[in-house]
């Protein structure tokens, strides 16, 4: 464990008190960007929107455009002609003059995270495809805001030797919320941090059970509204399991002290266990945007970012032991990523070619972390000691191609459409 105090941190010598920020945003278009844009247009004297970058859905990126007036708009998958017109269209609609630089392409994304004229990264994309903005995000000197638990669960010590103390600051709520408990003791007074987890919509389902559910049955999470790869992830519990090496890269805490209790209401985000025996718990509506308000004002909250919960009435919170027997995405995190630097990264990519997999009716749920279980299995990994980028993105594309292989499917490198396969970055 790293032998630091966690008391709240400093502001970054780059951003001043209570100062204006100017963020870039990837994934706009979801349900993390969606919610960040809602939140900054409520706080236009704290946030403006420097850029924005989605993957497909151009019609709303040029809707939010011309509300944000980003000077800098990303599309990665889509016609750029389409969206420049549908953009001069609303412009003009709305009697403004407004003529944004737009890059389209693979690269759109780690583009607009370099952008200079931005002050904060918060990356909302989905999947492992968002390890390269991240590191551009660092590189280039920003305050990066990460939902995108991927890129720093496949990235791992790439990522943090790319960030300097306190450049990264974690969105995910469970994350989030230890970051505000640490804030309470020192990194010698932490005996264990402790993960909440929904449970998901199978919470105590069988093993029998969980072979006939279906697709929609998956997307129906009984607390939160995200994007399908993470609600899908809450169901098999990969989420919980990708969120205990988050937690353990993100803090230094020993994997074996990074503990998970499901706890349905999920109103304590999570908690820490000092020495002494206190336990400190983060308690909120079960809303994205107060962990999205404190990443990008970090470390400053901002004022009314989710409405407080009531106490005022009669409330029943529960928890329950993980039953890792009919759930066994976190014993297999842990293993893996106990045993080499590439093997979460093999983990993230397996279990994205089954997610979708899944969703397209190829495989049944229970075979999302079967198929997972073998790809790691096989895999060959690289130590931490010499690990480089070029080794993690081998270990992706290996385990996407592994994956599909395993699932009786193309495994034609080119058709790896939501790989990393998108070369190194200069
Ligand atoms: N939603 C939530 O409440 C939470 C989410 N997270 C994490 O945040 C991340 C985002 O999740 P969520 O918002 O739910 O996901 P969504 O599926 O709702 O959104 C994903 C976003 O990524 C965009 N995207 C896809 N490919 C690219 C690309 N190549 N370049 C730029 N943008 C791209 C999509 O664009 P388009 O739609 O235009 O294709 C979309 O805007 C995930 O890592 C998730 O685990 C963590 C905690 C909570
Ligand atoms: C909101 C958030 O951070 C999600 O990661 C959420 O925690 C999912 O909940 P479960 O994975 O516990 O179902
Ligand atoms: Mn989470």
């Amino acid at each position: 464990m790293r032998d630091a105090s966690f008391a709240r941190p400093a502001l970054p010598q780059f951003l001043p008190p209570q100062s204006h920020r100017t963020v870039a945003v990837l994934g706009s278009t979801g349900s993390i960007g969606t919610q960040a844009l809602e939140l900054m247009a409520r706080n236009p004297e704290r946030f403006s929107v420097g850029a924005l970058a989605a993957g497909n859905n151009w019609e709303l990126l040029a809707e939010q455009a011309v509300a944000t007036r980003a000077p800098l708009i990303g599309l990665a998958n889509s016609d750029p002609a389409a969206l420049e017109a549908r953009i001069a269209e609303l412009a003009a609609q709305t009697g403004i003059d407004y003529r944004p630089q737009i890059i389209c392409g693979e690269h759109a994304a780690a583009e607009v995270a370099a952008a200079e004229h931005c002050n904060v990264l918060l990356n909302g994309m989905t999947g492992s495809i968002g390890l390269l903005p991240t590191l551009a995000g660092l590189e280039s000197g920003k305050l990066v805001a990460l939902a995108n638990k991927e890129s720093l669960i496949v990235g791992g010590a790439l990522v943090k030797a790319a960030a300097a103390p306190g450049q990264l600051i974690p969105v995910d709520s469970e994350h989030s919320a230890i970051a505000q408990c640490l804030w309470g003791g020192t990194s010698a007074e932490v005996r264990a941090l402790i993960l909440t987890a929904s449970g998901g919509p199978f919470r105590g389902y069988t093993a029998e059970q969980l072979a006939a559910v279906s697709p929609a049955d998956a997307l129906d999470h009984p607390v939160w509204k995200m994007g399908k790869v993470i609600t899908t992830n809450s169901a098999t519990l990969v989420n919980k399991a990708l969120e205990v090496v988050e937690a353990h890269l993100l803090f230094d805490v020993p994997l074996e002290d990074c503990r998970v209790v499901v706890h349905p209401e999920h109103l304590i985000h999570s908690m820490v266990e000092f020495t002494d025996g206190a336990v400190l718990a983060q308690i909120s509506q079960p809303d994205m945007r107060l962990p999205i308000a404190l990443g990008i004002g970090w470390p400053e909250r901002i004022p009314a970012a989710v409405s407080p919960l009531s106490f005022a009435e009669s409330m029943n919170w529960h928890f329950e032991p993980v039953d890792h027997q009919t759930f066994p995405a976190i014993t297999l995190a842990r293993q893996a990523a106990a045993s080499s630097a590439t093997h979460m990264a093999v983990y993230n990519a397996a279990n994205e070619e089954a997610v979708h997999a899944f969703h397209d009716g190829l495989i049944k749920f229970p075979e999302i972390v079967a198929t997972v279980t073998r790809v790691v299995e096989q895999h060959d990994g690289v130590p931490a000691e010499r690990v480089s980028l070029d080794d993690v993105l081998a270990a992706e594309r290996w385990a996407r191609t592994a994956c599909r292989t395993l699932m009786g499917q193309p495994s034609n490198p080119d058709q790896l459409t939501t790989s990393l396969n998108v070369g190194k970055q200069n």
